[in-house]
Protein backbone atom coordinates (compact mmCIF):
# COMPACT_ATOMS: atom_id res chain seq x y z
CA UNK A 1 0.00 0.00 0.00
CA UNK A 2 1.25 3.50 -0.94
CA UNK A 3 2.41 5.36 2.16
CA UNK A 4 -1.00 7.96 2.67
CA UNK A 5 -0.09 11.66 2.04
CA UNK A 6 -2.30 12.60 5.96
CA UNK A 7 -2.52 10.37 8.33
CA UNK A 8 -4.09 10.50 11.57
CA UNK A 9 -4.69 7.42 14.06
CA UNK A 10 -6.10 7.52 17.02
CA UNK A 11 -6.09 11.15 17.89
CA UNK A 12 -7.33 12.60 21.02
CA UNK A 13 -7.09 16.65 22.41
CA UNK A 14 -8.53 18.60 25.21
CA UNK A 15 -8.35 21.98 26.19
CA UNK A 16 -8.76 21.02 29.88
CA UNK A 17 -12.08 19.85 30.96
CA UNK A 18 -13.40 20.18 27.17
CA UNK A 19 -12.35 17.42 25.56
CA UNK A 20 -12.63 18.32 21.47
CA UNK A 21 -10.85 15.46 19.74
CA UNK A 22 -12.35 11.80 21.47
CA UNK A 23 -10.82 9.60 19.32
CA UNK A 24 -9.94 10.65 15.29
CA UNK A 25 -8.27 8.40 12.56
CA UNK A 26 -7.95 8.62 9.07
CA UNK A 27 -5.84 8.28 5.83
CA UNK A 28 -5.93 10.60 2.81
CA UNK A 29 -4.65 8.68 -0.50
CA UNK A 30 -2.14 10.69 -2.33
CA UNK A 31 -3.54 12.97 -5.25
CA UNK A 32 -6.88 13.19 -3.42
CA UNK A 33 -8.94 16.25 -2.49
CA UNK A 34 -10.65 15.19 1.42
CA UNK A 35 -13.28 17.48 2.81
CA UNK A 36 -13.06 17.53 6.14
CA UNK A 37 -16.49 18.68 7.75
CA UNK A 38 -18.08 19.55 11.12
CA UNK A 39 -19.90 21.83 12.75
CA UNK A 40 -18.29 25.40 14.16
CA UNK A 41 -16.26 24.07 17.49
CA UNK A 42 -16.29 20.83 16.20
CA UNK A 43 -12.13 20.63 16.31
CA UNK A 44 -11.46 21.24 12.73
CA UNK A 45 -9.12 24.23 13.38
CA UNK A 46 -7.71 22.10 15.72
CA UNK A 47 -6.74 18.94 13.91
CA UNK A 48 -5.29 21.33 11.17
CA UNK A 49 -2.89 22.58 13.89
CA UNK A 50 -2.04 19.09 14.35
CA UNK A 51 -1.41 18.12 11.16
CA UNK A 52 0.77 21.63 11.06
CA UNK A 53 2.82 20.66 14.48
CA UNK A 54 1.60 23.94 15.88
CA UNK A 55 -0.74 21.98 18.64
CA UNK A 56 0.22 18.62 20.29
CA UNK A 57 -2.41 15.65 20.38
CA UNK A 58 -2.57 14.28 23.94
CA UNK A 59 -2.44 10.84 22.38
CA UNK A 60 -2.33 9.52 18.74
CA UNK A 61 0.13 9.89 15.59
CA UNK A 62 -0.42 12.01 13.56
CA UNK A 63 1.96 12.02 9.81
CA UNK A 64 2.38 14.54 6.81
CA UNK A 65 3.91 12.54 3.32
CA UNK A 66 5.37 10.28 6.13
CA UNK A 67 6.51 12.73 8.56
CA UNK A 68 5.88 13.75 11.93
CA UNK A 69 4.86 17.80 12.21
CA UNK A 70 5.62 18.01 15.63
CA UNK A 71 9.55 16.33 15.34
CA UNK A 72 10.16 17.62 12.49
CA UNK A 73 8.53 21.57 11.70
CA UNK A 74 10.60 22.62 9.39
CA UNK A 75 11.11 19.50 6.53
CA UNK A 76 7.11 19.41 6.96
CA UNK A 77 6.95 23.54 5.39
CA UNK A 78 8.50 22.50 2.47
CA UNK A 79 5.61 19.55 1.80
CA UNK A 80 3.09 21.79 2.80
CA UNK A 81 1.17 24.76 1.71
CA UNK A 82 -1.80 26.06 4.14
CA UNK A 83 -4.56 29.02 4.01
CA UNK A 84 -5.77 29.51 6.67
CA UNK A 85 -9.63 30.60 7.74
CA UNK A 86 -8.54 34.20 8.24
CA UNK A 87 -5.39 34.56 6.78
CA UNK A 88 -3.84 37.75 7.91
CA UNK A 89 -1.38 39.63 6.17
CA UNK A 90 0.80 43.08 6.60
CA UNK A 91 -1.65 45.45 5.03
CA UNK A 92 1.09 47.85 4.38
CA UNK A 93 3.06 45.38 1.99
CA UNK A 94 2.19 45.71 -1.38
CA UNK A 95 0.69 42.25 -3.41
CA UNK A 96 4.57 41.94 -5.07
CA UNK A 97 6.25 42.49 -1.73
CA UNK A 98 4.21 40.02 -0.04
CA UNK A 99 5.19 37.69 -2.28
CA UNK A 100 9.24 38.51 -2.23
CA UNK A 101 8.56 38.50 1.30
CA UNK A 102 7.27 34.77 1.88
CA UNK A 103 9.40 33.41 -0.99
CA UNK A 104 12.63 32.96 0.97
CA UNK A 105 11.28 30.46 3.85
CA UNK A 106 10.87 27.89 1.46
CA UNK A 107 13.78 26.28 0.11
CA UNK A 108 11.34 25.43 -3.15
CA UNK A 109 9.73 28.34 -3.79
CA UNK A 110 9.26 28.99 -7.60
CA UNK A 111 9.43 32.33 -8.61
CA UNK A 112 8.28 31.07 -12.08
CA UNK A 113 5.04 29.55 -10.75
CA UNK A 114 4.21 32.37 -8.55
CA UNK A 115 4.39 35.36 -11.33
CA UNK A 116 2.09 32.67 -13.12
CA UNK A 117 -0.64 32.34 -10.24
CA UNK A 118 -0.30 35.94 -9.54
CA UNK A 119 -0.94 36.89 -13.79
CA UNK A 120 -4.06 34.17 -13.68
CA UNK A 121 -5.41 35.36 -10.67
CA UNK A 122 -5.67 38.98 -11.96
CA UNK A 123 -4.00 40.26 -8.87
CA UNK A 124 -2.91 43.58 -9.02
CA UNK A 125 1.14 44.08 -7.96
CA UNK A 126 1.43 46.97 -6.68
CA UNK A 127 -1.65 47.10 -4.81
CA UNK A 128 -1.42 47.21 -1.13
CA UNK A 129 -2.71 44.67 0.81
CA UNK A 130 -5.00 46.32 2.89
CA UNK A 131 -7.12 47.89 -0.40
CA UNK A 132 -7.56 44.14 -1.77
CA UNK A 133 -11.28 42.67 -1.97
CA UNK A 134 -12.03 39.65 0.24
CA UNK A 135 -11.89 37.54 -3.23
CA UNK A 136 -8.58 38.93 -4.13
CA UNK A 137 -7.15 38.93 -0.57
CA UNK A 138 -8.10 35.07 -0.86
CA UNK A 139 -6.60 34.44 -3.67
CA UNK A 140 -3.44 35.76 -2.91
CA UNK A 141 -3.59 33.79 0.04
CA UNK A 142 -3.59 30.58 -2.49
CA UNK A 143 -0.37 31.60 -4.56
CA UNK A 144 1.61 32.14 -1.27
CA UNK A 145 0.16 28.47 -0.35
CA UNK A 146 1.26 26.79 -3.76
CA UNK A 147 4.26 29.15 -4.91
CA UNK A 148 6.73 26.28 -2.97
CA UNK A 149 4.66 23.49 -5.28
CA UNK A 150 3.76 21.35 -1.78
CA UNK A 151 2.30 17.88 -1.95
CA UNK A 152 -0.16 18.51 0.31
CA UNK A 153 -2.19 21.45 0.42
CA UNK A 154 -4.51 22.05 3.68
CA UNK A 155 -7.18 24.65 3.57
CA UNK A 156 -9.13 25.82 6.66
CA UNK A 157 -12.71 26.79 5.76
CA UNK A 158 -10.77 28.99 2.69
CA UNK A 159 -13.75 29.99 1.03
CA UNK A 160 -15.51 31.57 4.70
CA UNK A 161 -17.07 35.37 3.84
CA UNK A 162 -16.85 35.17 0.04
CA UNK A 163 -20.09 35.63 -2.14
CA UNK A 164 -21.60 32.53 -3.61
CA UNK A 165 -19.88 33.59 -7.15
CA UNK A 166 -16.73 33.90 -5.36
CA UNK A 167 -16.92 30.64 -3.65
CA UNK A 168 -17.82 28.36 -7.17
CA UNK A 169 -14.70 30.71 -8.40
CA UNK A 170 -12.46 29.82 -5.72
CA UNK A 171 -13.58 25.89 -5.95
CA UNK A 172 -12.98 26.56 -10.06
CA UNK A 173 -9.57 27.71 -8.99
CA UNK A 174 -8.87 24.28 -6.82
CA UNK A 175 -9.85 21.93 -9.54
CA UNK A 176 -7.61 24.19 -12.09
CA UNK A 177 -4.49 24.39 -10.22
CA UNK A 178 -4.65 21.73 -7.29
CA UNK A 179 -6.16 18.72 -8.66
CA UNK A 180 -4.77 19.11 -12.77
CA UNK A 181 -1.39 18.62 -10.59
CA UNK A 182 -2.03 15.54 -8.44
CA UNK A 183 -1.59 17.37 -5.19
CA UNK A 184 -3.46 16.39 -2.26
CA UNK A 185 -6.44 18.53 -0.61
CA UNK A 186 -7.30 18.85 2.51
CA UNK A 187 -10.34 20.64 2.81
CA UNK A 188 -11.76 21.86 6.03
CA UNK A 189 -15.51 23.43 5.91
CA UNK A 190 -19.09 23.35 7.61
CA UNK A 191 -20.80 23.47 4.47
CA UNK A 192 -21.01 20.16 2.65
CA UNK A 193 -22.30 21.35 -1.13
CA UNK A 194 -19.60 24.05 -1.18
CA UNK A 195 -16.89 21.56 -0.99
CA UNK A 196 -18.71 19.03 -3.06
CA UNK A 197 -18.39 19.43 -6.62
CA UNK A 198 -14.55 19.32 -5.50
CA UNK A 199 -13.97 16.51 -2.74
CA UNK A 200 -13.51 12.42 -3.59
CA UNK A 201 -14.85 11.94 -0.43
CA UNK A 202 -15.96 13.91 2.77
CA UNK A 203 -15.47 12.54 6.27
CA UNK A 204 -17.83 14.29 8.86
CA UNK A 205 -16.52 14.95 12.15
CA UNK A 206 -19.25 15.20 14.90
CA UNK A 207 -18.35 14.85 18.89
CA UNK A 208 -15.17 14.46 18.62
CA UNK A 209 -15.02 11.74 15.93
CA UNK A 210 -15.22 10.95 12.16
CA UNK A 211 -18.78 9.70 12.11
CA UNK A 212 -19.12 8.96 8.64
CA UNK A 213 -16.36 8.79 5.33
CA UNK A 214 -17.65 8.30 2.04
CA UNK A 215 -17.64 9.00 -1.47
CA UNK A 216 -20.50 11.65 -2.31
CA UNK A 217 -21.88 9.62 -4.37
CA UNK A 218 -22.06 7.03 -2.29
CA UNK A 219 -23.50 9.44 0.53
CA UNK A 220 -26.13 10.04 -1.97
CA UNK A 221 -27.23 6.70 -2.03
CA UNK A 222 -26.97 5.71 1.25
CA UNK A 223 -28.45 8.18 3.42
CA UNK A 224 -32.47 8.33 2.43
CA UNK A 225 -35.47 9.43 4.00
CA UNK A 226 -38.61 7.12 4.38
CA UNK A 227 -42.23 7.69 5.45
CA UNK A 228 -43.30 4.41 6.84
CA UNK A 229 -46.59 3.90 9.07
CA UNK A 230 -45.44 4.20 13.09
CA UNK A 231 -45.99 0.68 13.60
CA UNK A 232 -42.92 -0.01 11.04
CA UNK A 233 -40.84 1.96 13.80
CA UNK A 234 -38.94 -1.09 15.11
CA UNK A 235 -38.16 -2.87 11.60
CA UNK A 236 -36.48 0.30 10.39
CA UNK A 237 -34.73 0.37 13.45
CA UNK A 238 -33.10 -2.97 13.00
CA UNK A 239 -32.05 -2.88 9.43
CA UNK A 240 -31.27 1.08 9.37
CA UNK A 241 -28.62 3.38 11.05
CA UNK A 242 -31.34 5.85 12.29
CA UNK A 243 -29.80 9.72 12.06
CA UNK A 244 -33.22 11.28 12.17
CA UNK A 245 -36.53 10.49 12.46
CA UNK A 246 -39.61 12.83 13.03
CA UNK A 247 -43.57 12.79 13.11
CA UNK A 248 -45.25 14.24 9.99
CA UNK A 249 -48.99 14.37 10.27
CA UNK A 250 -49.90 9.73 10.79
CA UNK A 251 -46.54 8.78 9.13
CA UNK A 252 -42.90 8.39 10.38
CA UNK A 253 -40.37 10.67 8.87
CA UNK A 254 -37.38 8.22 9.10
CA UNK A 255 -33.68 9.37 8.08
CA UNK A 256 -31.39 5.72 7.39
CA UNK A 257 -28.04 5.30 6.28
CA UNK A 258 -28.29 2.14 5.38
CA UNK A 259 -31.16 3.24 2.53
CA UNK A 260 -30.97 0.26 0.55
CA UNK A 261 -31.40 -2.27 3.67
CA UNK A 262 -34.28 -0.46 5.07
CA UNK A 263 -36.18 -0.68 1.61
CA UNK A 264 -35.46 -4.46 1.18
CA UNK A 265 -36.79 -5.02 4.82
CA UNK A 266 -39.76 -2.72 4.17
CA UNK A 267 -40.42 -4.90 0.64
CA UNK A 268 -40.40 -8.21 2.57
CA UNK A 269 -42.96 -7.01 4.09
CA UNK A 270 -44.92 -6.33 1.57
CA UNK A 271 -44.56 -2.36 2.03
CA UNK A 272 -43.32 -0.14 -1.50
CA UNK A 273 -41.20 1.87 0.27
CA UNK A 274 -41.15 5.85 -0.29
CA UNK A 275 -37.76 6.93 0.06
CA UNK A 276 -36.96 10.23 -0.68
CA UNK A 277 -33.71 11.56 -1.92
CA UNK A 278 -31.94 14.37 0.53
CA UNK A 279 -29.83 17.14 -0.70
CA UNK A 280 -26.35 17.04 0.82
CA UNK A 281 -27.19 19.47 3.49
CA UNK A 282 -29.77 17.27 4.72
CA UNK A 283 -27.45 14.46 4.88
CA UNK A 284 -25.20 16.19 6.49
CA UNK A 285 -27.76 17.83 8.99
CA UNK A 286 -28.77 14.88 9.80
CA UNK A 287 -25.37 13.24 10.30
CA UNK A 288 -25.01 16.33 13.13
CA UNK A 289 -28.30 17.43 14.58
CA UNK A 290 -30.47 14.20 13.83
CA UNK A 291 -33.24 12.98 16.42
CA UNK A 292 -31.95 9.89 16.82
CA UNK A 293 -33.04 8.38 20.10
CA UNK A 294 -36.57 9.37 20.14
CA UNK A 295 -39.26 10.31 17.71
CA UNK A 296 -39.09 14.19 17.95
CA UNK A 297 -42.65 16.21 18.81
CA UNK A 298 -43.83 17.69 15.48
CA UNK A 299 -42.70 20.51 14.65
CA UNK A 300 -44.31 24.25 15.58
CA UNK A 301 -46.13 25.82 13.37
CA UNK A 302 -45.28 29.56 13.12
CA UNK A 303 -48.26 30.82 11.11
CA UNK A 304 -51.37 30.60 13.23
CA UNK A 305 -53.83 29.53 10.16
CA UNK A 306 -51.81 26.36 10.15
CA UNK A 307 -51.93 25.81 14.06
CA UNK A 308 -55.51 26.37 13.30
CA UNK A 309 -55.86 23.92 10.90
CA UNK A 310 -54.06 21.60 12.93
CA UNK A 311 -55.77 21.64 15.95
N1 LIG B 1 -5.97 27.06 22.29
C1 LIG B 1 -7.18 26.73 22.76
N2 LIG B 1 -7.46 26.83 24.07
C2 LIG B 1 -8.67 26.48 24.56
N3 LIG B 1 -9.69 26.02 23.80
C3 LIG B 1 -9.47 25.93 22.48
C4 LIG B 1 -8.21 26.26 21.88
N4 LIG B 1 -8.29 26.04 20.55
C5 LIG B 1 -9.55 25.58 20.31
N5 LIG B 1 -10.25 25.51 21.46
C6 LIG B 1 -11.63 25.03 21.60
O1 LIG B 1 -11.72 23.80 20.90
C7 LIG B 1 -12.98 23.67 20.24
C8 LIG B 1 -12.77 23.40 18.77
O2 LIG B 1 -12.26 24.57 18.15
P1 LIG B 1 -11.83 24.59 16.62
O3 LIG B 1 -11.39 26.00 16.31
O4 LIG B 1 -10.85 23.52 16.37
O5 LIG B 1 -13.18 24.24 15.90
P2 LIG B 1 -13.60 24.39 14.35
O6 LIG B 1 -14.32 23.14 14.00
O7 LIG B 1 -12.41 24.76 13.54
O8 LIG B 1 -14.61 25.59 14.41
P3 LIG B 1 -14.92 26.78 13.32
O9 LIG B 1 -15.63 26.14 12.17
O10 LIG B 1 -15.80 27.70 14.12
O11 LIG B 1 -13.59 27.38 12.95
C9 LIG B 1 -13.75 24.95 20.57
O12 LIG B 1 -14.58 24.69 21.66
C10 LIG B 1 -12.65 25.93 20.93
O13 LIG B 1 -13.13 26.89 21.83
Amino acid sequence: MTQPAIELRGVAKSFGKNLVLRDVSLAVEPGKTFAFLGRNGEGKTTTIRMLLGLTKPDVGLIRVNGIDPMASPLELRDHVGYLAEDQTMYGWMRVDEIVRFVAPFYTKWDHELARKYLEEFDLPLRTKIKHLSKGQTVRLGLVLALAHRPEVVILDDPALGLDPIMRKQFNRDLITHLQGEGRTVFYSSHLLYEVEPVADEVAILDGGRIVRRAETEELRDDVKQFFVAPRYEPLVERFGEILDRRVDSEELAITTARAEAVAEALRREGVTPQAMDLSLDEIFEAYVAGQRGKTAPPPIAEDPQELADAS
